[in-house]
């Protein structure tokens, strides 16, 4: 309690003449015995726990202050800036300047949908910032729009998404030019607010269980759209409840035939199905719509379900790119078969997971943002008779947020890398790429939206009770990223779209065949990682060993190429006994470590390679340190796989764990600089207590409740 009453407030390291005396953020001018004293309380790089010789202990504490790695903020962030960085800025200008478009903390979920719509019809007519321009002419730049409003209002992120990406991407990508050319100013102009009806209330994952159907009329020469029973009624379709005035539904298409069945099943489709009057508003005759309700988040999104009753609509109105029905009721496609019809409708929708995966990144961000902030401020305890400390500079704490700021920087340059990749396969529509951009899309959603999940919850408790202040935001950014884990495809079947692809290759890799681009490594990795673990380089625990990519990228390949062989040789095993679907689900949690791990070095490779190509001295020097604690804390966290095979003897596991914390502790002493190069200002960060300018901080809390 005593440590209360102590603690000044507002006072933080940098502006509190008694805190320059805090053992750790004075590293670099404390003599040498004081360090080696100090270091046994904080530094997690003690000599008590650990058994390196004092010599070497002097070395790595002698390097870490030669070593203090000056960032400059300016020359890291540019760096860190996607091309895109200005749209970016216009849209948070643009807010800024209309604060009554702030969402605020307490809003019943009608107004919050209302408003949610005026930011979004604000922003493309008075910003004239045009998303759908830019899903057609450069898709970085729409992405680079949708992470930056989901700053400002997660709800508003998603029904730009509903609007542009879902709504108008199946009429740019599944439908031909008469559809664009019918539908694109209005969507583009939010004139026509928009649908994706998919989802029904029985099925979600399984999008080929959908049961609502489009029967085609030669009579009429329409299409008739039935919800055929309560579990087709289409569920959770953003824009349906309030706002929506054509949804694009998809149905099983049906022919008329001469048989006996009567129908014939052409599979799903998408169809354009006017829901609401374009003038009144009202309901259109066959279509009924209810409200989701009250959600855990994104209540500024209006979902609905829809049932229709034999609503009829022009023959135009399927989405005709892969398969189209004449007047005379025949059905072609240039694809051959059902499956693969389907394959190419649901491909062309990644776009979803692009952006997901990237703006899943951009909560990251802004959490770790606040939370790391808050904690170089926040001082709780200290040594006896001494100035209270940071409470970053607990070595749990470090622990909680250090590696989850790697991630961040981890996670950036991979979702950017996924981003050109999605706009050169956009380009090329080139076949390796189009496979490619799908399980890396699938992949890096699914890890970066679950991996920021868990963060939020992190970040939260690591403010302590600051952190529950809806003002400090954590609640409505948790409750409203969660179901990013969810839609645009359930993770844990995305993973498993993953794992498929790698089985695939590896199936390929022992035909002979080419292996596509993004995977080369297993190429390599089947014969190089998958022979004996040499017994002499398990034991190497030098920091330069352990620091080199070559290691790190070896290692996180070596345990996925194992994953790799040993699930498909339980597969094989299984399916004798069990088939196909029983032999999957028996190795399925395995298939998943395989995915999540494969996808992992993915982004090491990826952040590897950033660390390379970055021009500043001082920033590549900060981000190879976090490179590192990226990599080797990964490594520790799945040590027990690496030992099991011997792939790391017991001396270079404990070495992997002392440099780990260490590099930990190192990270730390950049963390202000590392967080300022997200380049977030404090009108997009909002929080009180994460605010840039950290004397402010305290006394924007308190004005917040009436101080
Ligand atoms: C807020 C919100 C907005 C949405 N917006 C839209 C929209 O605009 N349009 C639209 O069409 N849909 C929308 N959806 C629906 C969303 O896309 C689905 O919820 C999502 O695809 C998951 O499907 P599901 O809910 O049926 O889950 P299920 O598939 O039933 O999954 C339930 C659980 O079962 C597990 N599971 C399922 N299959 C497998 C498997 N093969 N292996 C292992 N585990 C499995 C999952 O991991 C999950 O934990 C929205 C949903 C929400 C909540």
């Amino acid at each position: 309690m005593a440590s209360r009453t102590q603690n000044p407030g507002i006072q933080t390291p940098e502006n509190d003449q008694e805190n320059q005396q805090n053992p750790v953020t004075t590293l670099a001018t404390t003599p040498w015995r004081r360090i080696e004293r100090l270091s046994l309380h904080l530094n997690p790089f003690s000599s008590n726990h650990y058994d390196l010789s004092h010599q070497q202990m002097k070395m790595l504490i002698c390097a870490a202050r030669a070593k203090k790695i000056e960032v400059k903020v300016v020359e890291l962030s540019s760096f860190m800036r996607g091309k895109h960085r200005d749209i970016q800025e216009q849209v948070f200008d643009y807010f800024k300047s209309r604060p009554e478009l702030q969402t605020p903390l307490e809003i019943s979920k009608d107004e919050h949908r209302e408003l949610c719509m005026r930011q979004l019809v604000g922003l493309v007519r008075e910003a004239n910032i045009r998303p759908f321009k830019y899903v057609v002419e450069d898709p970085a730049k729409y992405f680079a729009i949708a992470e930056a409003v989901g700053s400002v209002d997660m709800s508003l992120a998603i029904k730009l998404g509903v609007q542009y990406s879902l709504w108008g991407g199946s009429v740019l990508n599944l439908g031909t030019k008469k559809h664009r050319d019918k539908y694109f100013d209005g969507i583009d102009n939010m004139e026509y607010p928009g649908c994706f009806a998919m989802t029904e209330l029985h099925h979600g994952s399984n999008v080929q269980g959908l049961q609502t159907v489009a029967t085609f009329d030669p009579l009429t020469d329409e299409f008739i759209i039935n919800t055929p029973n309560d579990g087709a009624i289409k569920w959770w379709i953003g824009n349906a409840a309030v706002h929506g005035k054509f949804a694009s539904v998809f149905a099983r298409l049906m022919l008329p035939t001469h048989d006996t069945k009567g129908v014939s099943d052409m599979g799903v489709h998408a169809f354009i199905v006017p829901i609401r009057d374009l003038r009144t508003h009202k309901l259109l005759p066959g279509v009924e719509i209810h409200d989701c309700g009250h959600k855990v988040g994104l209540n500024g999104v209006d979902n609905g379900a829809l049932r229709f009753r034999s609503v009829r609509i022009p023959r135009d109105n399927l989405l005709n790119r892969f398969g189209d029905v004449s007047r005379d009721g025949k059905y072609t496609s240039s694809l051959p078969s059902i499956s693969k019809r389907f394959g190419a409708t649901l491909g062309e929708l990644v776009g979803g997971r692009v952006v997901l995966a990237y703006s899943s990144n951009g909560v990251l961000k802004i959490a770790a943002t606040i939370a790391i902030r808050y904690s170089l401020l926040r001082q709780q305890f200290g040594p006896p008779k001494q100035p209270e400390i940071t409470i970053l500079d607990y070595q749990s704490h470090q622990h909680k947020l250090m590696p989850m700021l790697a991630s961040t920087y981890a996670f950036h340059f991979a979702t950017l890398h996924l981003v050109d990749k999605y706009c050169e396969m956009k380009k090329t529509g080139d076949e390796e790429s189009v496979g490619d951009v799908h399980a890396l899309s699938a992949g890096l959603k699914a890890y970066v939206t679950s991996y920021t999940a868990k963060s939020l919850n992190i970040c939260r408790e690591a403010c302590g009770g600051h952190g529950y202040a809806a003002v400090n935001r954590f609640g409505s950014l948790r409750n409203d990223h969660d179901i990013f884990q969810t839609f645009e495809g359930d993770n844990t079947v995305l993973l498993q779209q993953v794992a498929i692809d790698l089985l695939k290759q590896y199936k390929e890799k022992f035909r002979g065949g080419s292996l596509a681009v993004t995977w080369n490594y297993l190429k390599e990795s089947m014969n190089t990682y998958l022979s004996q673990p040499n017994p002499v380089t398990s034991r190497w625990e030098g920091e330069d060993h352990l620091r080199d990519p070559k290691f790190q990228l070896d290692a996180f390949r070596y345990r996925t190429s194992r994953l790799l062989q040993s699930v498909a040789a339980r597969l094989q095993k299984h399916s004798k006994t069990l088939g196909g679907f029983g032999a999957w689900n028996r190795c399925l949690n395995h298939l998943l470590t395989l995915a999540e791990s494969h996808i992992e070095s993915v982004i090491l490779e990826r952040f590897i390679e950033a660390v390379r190509s970055c021009p500043d001295e001082g920033s590549r020097s900060a981000l190879k340190l976090v490179c590192d604690l990226y990599a080797l804390d990964r490594i520790w966290n799945d040590i027990g796989t690496y030992r099991n095979v011997d792939y790391v003897a017991p001396n270079k596991a404990k070495a992997i764990h002392k440099l780990t914390e260490y590099v930990c502790f190192q990270v730390r002493n950049i963390a202000r600089e590392l967080v300022d190069a997200f380049d977030l200002p404090d009108y997009v960060i909002r929080a009180p207590i994460g605010l840039q300018t950290p004397g402010e901080a305290y006394s924007q809390y308190t004005q917040h409740v009436g101080f």
